[in-house]
């Protein structure tokens, strides 16, 4: 059986951790985007941000979302991939699942941890701030809806297993 599933959710949410986790159960392949980025570019995206801007690496962030989308397994985007609007046309028709996760838990989650860039200095607050923005974004591509908070990873696992189940 193929199953493809993409993973969608703000930074912290959890899509590189359960990504990997789900492909096992599903015994299907996994891919990152942002892993398949900074293989490719040679750099780390906090090192594209700094060198090139952040237009540069969103614009080789949505032509490498769209060229993977048609790739077999379980498939983690980056947490801003959404705000591109061709890359929210190309997942339609795509079994999209969002892991949500409030500001606080993710701010909780990633520490200081500078390698997002976009989260650096308040990272509560740029949380805060992103989730405000992207909440609309990941509700208008996702078909499902999986809240992480306070839910360990493998529990996440377990619900997302469960959905794909039901449908
Ligand atoms: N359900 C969870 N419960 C507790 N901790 C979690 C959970 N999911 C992920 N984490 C932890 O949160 C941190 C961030 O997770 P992860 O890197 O998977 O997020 P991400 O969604 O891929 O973020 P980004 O968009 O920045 O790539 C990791 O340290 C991970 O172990
Ligand atoms: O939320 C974001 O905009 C980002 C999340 C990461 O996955 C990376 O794609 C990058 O750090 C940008
Ligand atoms: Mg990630």
């Amino acid at each position: 059986m193929t199953v493809d599933v993409v993973l969608v959710g703000a930074p912290g949410s959890g899509k590189s951790t359960i990504g990997p986790l789900l492909a096992q159960r599903l015994d299907v392949p996994f891919t990152d985007v942002d892993s398949v980025i900074e293989e490719r570019v040679g750099r780390s995206v906090a090192e594209i941000f700094a060198d090139d801007g952040e237009a540069v690496f969103r614009a080789f962030e949505e032509a490498t979302t769209i060229e993977l989308l048609d790739s077999p397994g379980v498939l983690a985007l980056g947490g801003g991939a959404v705000l591109s609007a061709a890359t929210r046309s190309a997942l339609r028709g795509h079994y999209v699942v969002w892991l949500q996760v409030e500001a606080a838990e993710a701010a909780s989650r990633v520490g200081l941890n500078t390698a997002r860039p976009l989260l650096l200095g308040n990272v509560r607050g740029r949380l805060i701030t992103l989730l405000a923005q992207r909440k609309p974004l990941y509700a208008e591509v996702a078909q499902h809806q999986i809240a992480t908070d306070d839910v360990p990873p493998e529990v996440v696992v377990d619900l997302v297993v469960e959905r794909l189940g039901e449908d």
